[in-house]
């Protein structure tokens, strides 16, 4: 038996979390076309005949620098303790700038293996694939290199078997059946705010975060959710609240109709938006919305 944990790393919006859900076919973290989506390091199980994987989704890193930001790339960071290998995940045609030789730095000084896994081939010509190719193994020392489509699959099969090879023996971490570490309360935030990012426009998912006060299964067998939207701003309030409330209701329908479709039951979702002031900015109100610092 082989086991260890994969730690997905990259830019955000590159599809560390497209991977991770394609890898264990199922939908555990969530997927926008807005950078910087994932706030957490997100654990999938995927079980072969012989081995476990762990795969972990992480934060996209970046420089910006807001106590959240902060807070994002530290996770990311943090998610290589432990790791046995790292897939160093950018995208076709990705751009250089000063992210990447910041990432690489931290990846310099890993003796466990580096793949480079270049994603997005679905969407560009082999030139543009190939050219990517030679820029990132220019920057570092793979020990293997992927050319894939989280968002198909192409060459994922590819990536899990070399990946396998390279896992220490070990017994599985994780039990049959169990396919992800998020408690059930953060997958139902997750998933509000999936939403908000879907929904609202520009800036303003970015200065939301969602907390989960209650789950409570009803004797009508309806499962009662309460939820709160926090924002930073009074002006946000209305604007996720919307004209006569249009807006909740479409995030707080969207969100009801998943969990029935996952759950197999009625629910009943209860939204309310509170303002906490500037909280993307402040460490404080990050740990009160839980955000864990360390
Ligand atoms: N065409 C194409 N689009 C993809 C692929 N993988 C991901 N995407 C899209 O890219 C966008 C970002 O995907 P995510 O999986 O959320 O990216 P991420 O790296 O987890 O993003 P952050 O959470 O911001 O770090 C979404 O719109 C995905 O549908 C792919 O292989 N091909």
């Amino acid at each position: 038996m082989k086991s260890g944990i994969v730690t997905i790393l990259g830019r955000p919006n590159v599809g560390k979390s497209t991977l991770l859900n394609y890898l264990v076919q199922r939908k555990i973290s969530i997927v926008t076309p807005k950078p910087q989506t994932t706030r957490f390091r997100i654990l999938g199980v995927k079980n072969l005949k012989d081995a476990q994987i762990v795969f972990a989704d992480t934060p996209g890193f970046h420089l910006a620098k807001s106590a959240l930001n902060k807070y994002m790339v530290n996770v990311a960071l943090k998610s290589l303790d432990g790791a046995d290998l790292v897939y160093l995940m950018v995208e076709v045609n990705d751009y250089i700038g000063e992210e990447y030789p910041e990432l690489l730095k931290h990846l310099k000084g890993l003796t466990i293996p580096v793949f480079l896994v270049i994603n997005k081939i679905d969407m560009y010509k082999e030139e543009d694939i190939l050219k990517t190719e030679e820029i990132f193994r220019s920057l570092y020392d793979f020990k293997e290199v992927f050319k894939i489509s989280a968002l198909t699959g192409k060459n994922v099969d590819s990536l899990i078997e070399k990946t396998v090879e390279y896992l220490p023996e070990g017994p599985a971490y994780f039990g049959e059946g169990e396919i992800t570490d998020l408690p059930f309360n953060l997958q139902v935030a997750e998933l509000i705010r999936e939403k908000l990012y879907l929904l609202l426009k520009q800036e303003l998912p970015y200065e939301t975060a969602v907390t989960v006060e209650e789950i409570k299964e009803r004797e009508n067998g309806v499962l009662y959710i309460n939820a709160i939207i926090h924002v930073a701003k009074e002006t946000q309030k209305g604007i996720v609240i919307g004209a006569n409330g249009s807006m909740i209701k479409k995030i707080g329908t969207a969100t009801r109709l998943e969990l029935q479709e996952i759950l197999k039951k009625p629910v009943y979702l209860d939204l309310q938006v509170r303002v906490e002031e500037d909280w993307p900015k402040l460490e404080g109100k990050l740990k009160k919305l839980g955000y864990i610092i360390e």
